[in-house]
């Protein structure tokens, strides 16, 4: 179908993409099949669907850290498939990525973790000056909140800490998009919640858009605009996350819709309760 003319161009289209490894013992596995996708700038949209889904493939399809078998991948119109390879290390400053096991350089400090991407690639006004690099680093890692941790090394940190880390050395580049491959999984509920946070804070200060793989039901409430669907390699369903009146067709939109409609109803008897004993907010507040 062809777009209408007001509609506006997705950042980031998948237009039939499909991936197969070839395994061990010879045998295919079609890992992504055949999948279109649109994602607008500005959105933040979630991956979901059980282990072995497909949702990392897809992921790292976006950012050809998997190259497609089949199909093209647009970013601001461009398909990265067919770019050469200077374009394409060019483009993918853009495309800022983060993992769950945050991929730090252990042997290096957090700084010069911040400012490996900013070292190895030029801007786009050419090689950058060690004072833009120095100043860069620090206002990202500002950003996330570390700092006062310039000089410390990855073993010194908290998981937490070491995603910020990672999530600061995605954004020095200023990238327009940052992938993230279930980037709280490995972190306990407070320190997911204060990472989800700096996400959704990079996403409205920053204005970056959000491609997150996760199979936390309660990390697509609490940051996802919309999310995909991903089963056996195909996306088959996608929905706004707000959007509790049209039904959801798979089972995990399904489980996901009963999620946000327990959590409606404490948000709703948290606020009668508030209502109907106003003595008991706090005064300071
Ligand atoms: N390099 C590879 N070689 C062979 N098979 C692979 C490779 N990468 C992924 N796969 C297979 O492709 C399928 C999809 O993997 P993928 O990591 O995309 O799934 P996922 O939905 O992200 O799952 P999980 O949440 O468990 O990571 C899996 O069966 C996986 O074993």
């Amino acid at each position: 179908m062809t777009p209408a003319a007001s509609e506006p161009v997705p950042l980031i289209r998948l237009e039939a993409v499909s991936k197969t490894f070839t395994l061990p013992d010879g045998g295919r596995f079609p890992a992504v099949q055949s999948v279109t996708l649109d994602i607008a700038a500005g959105q933040v949209l979630g991956l979901i669907g059980r282990s072995g889904a497909g949702k990392s493939t897809l992921l790292r399809l976006i950012n050809l850290l998997e190259r497609p078998d089949a199909g093209r991948v647009l970013v601001d119109g461009r398909d990265l498939v067919t770019l050469p390879k200077r374009e394409l290390r060019a483009t993918r400053q853009h495309l800022g990525m983060i993992f769950q096991q945050f991929n730090l350089l252990q042997n290096a400090t957090v700084f010069d973790n911040v400012a490996f991407p900013l070292r190895l690639h030029p801007g786009p006004e050419g090689k950058r000056s060690k004072a833009e690099i120095d100043t860069r680093v620090r206002e990202c890692l500002a950003l996330v909140g570390l700092g006062d941790k310039l000089q410390a090394y990855p073993a010194q940190l908290s998981g937490g800490q070491k995603q910020r880390v990672a999530i600061a050395r995605a954004l020095a580049p200023r990238p327009q998009v940052l992938l993230c491959d279930e980037p709280t999984s490995a972190l306990d509920a407070e320190t997911t919640r204060s990472v989800l946070q700096t996400l959704r804070e990079i996403n409205q200060k920053l204005g970056v858009t959000l491609v997150i793989v996760t199979h936390e039901l309660a990390v697509v409430q609490a940051l996802c605009d919309r999310a995909a669907v991903v089963e056996g390699g195909r996306v088959v369903e996608q929905f706004a996350v707000a959007d509790l009146d049209t039904p959801r067709l798979s089972a995990l939109g399904q489980e996901l819709a009963q999620e946000q409609g327990k959590t409606r109803v404490l948000a709703e008897h948290a606020a009668r309760t508030a209502a109907a004993s106003p003595t008991s907010v706090n005064p300071a507040l």
